[in-house]
């Protein structure tokens, strides 16, 4: 079973207290939206997640066990992938080469092979570009990168910061058809997006964050009828 809990978690950086307090679960194989506007504090708890930032107070639970002090390696042997905002892929190495970067976290090595055909197989265009550096691909052929080097490790669950940015409304469409397939195929999902029309559309459940704290959170489809929700982020 993969299952994250949040409990009180609170974080910062310095003196700054950004996250005060939250509560946040994602049941197995369910996809969970974090909504809110620049500077709430998805990026950061993110972060807290997967293990850049360490908690202030509160416990973040993943298959049953607390996370606590786990280095960030050691929670991406044990099954929770990001997908970082702004990708962070090695623009100089080709494709290839950042795929299996990645796959240099436990059980992945093994499966090398294998998981660039996953890979392959979920992005056709990764194949045909495997040799070409990074950094001359087009945005979306980017963030397809950033998401198969995830994959490559394996995850259970997929943390995703602003995967749709900048992107063209056809490229998004395609990541998110592929991000559907693997939820169908039991990934779950922490998507964290300033499209919410998007990212409420995508998803099964979402939380609102402001100023470090939730403010809403139910149904994905009731809060696109939320009047908070219509008036602060759809602009309705
Ligand atoms: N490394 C850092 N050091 C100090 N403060 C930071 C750091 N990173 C983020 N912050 C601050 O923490 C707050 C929350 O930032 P965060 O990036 O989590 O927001 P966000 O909701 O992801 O926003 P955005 O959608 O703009 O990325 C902001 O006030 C930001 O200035």
């Amino acid at each position: 079973m993969s299952r994250l809990v949040l409990q009180g978690v609170a974080t910062g950086y310095g003196k700054a207290n950004v996250i005060r307090g939250i509560d946040l679960t994602i049941e197995s194989g369910r996809r969970v939206a974090l909504i809110g506007s620049n500077g709430a504090g998805k990026s950061t708890i993110v972060k807290a997640i997967n293990g850049l930032l360490p908690t202030r107070a509160g416990t973040i639970d993943w298959d049953g066990t607390t996370l606590g002090a786990m280095k960030a390696s050691d929670r991406t042997r044990a099954g929770i992938g990001t997908v970082p905002e702004g990708r962070m892929l090695f623009p100089e190495c080709t494709v290839r080469e950042n795929l299996v970067a990645a796959s240099t976290f436990g059980a992945a090595k093994e499966h090398r092979e294998q998981g660039l055909e996953r890979v392959y197989g979920l992005f056709p265009r990764l194949r045909e570009r495997a040799g070409q550096r990074a950094g001359t691909l087009s945005g979306g052929e980017q963030q397809m990168v950033a998401i198969g080097r995830a994959l490559m490790t394996r995850p259970r669950l997929l943390v995703l910061d602003e995967p749709s940015i900048g992107l063209a409304p056809k490229v998004v469409a395609e990541i998110f058809e592929v991000l559907s397939r693997l939820t169908r195929e039991g990934l779950s999902l922490l998507l964290v997006e300033q499209n919410v029309q998007l990212s409420l559309r995508f998803v099964d459940e979402a939380y609102v964050l402001r100023q470090g704290q939730v403010v809403l959170q139910g149904a994905a489809a009731e809060l696109l009828d939320h009047p908070q929700v219509r008036t602060a982020y759809l602009g309705q």
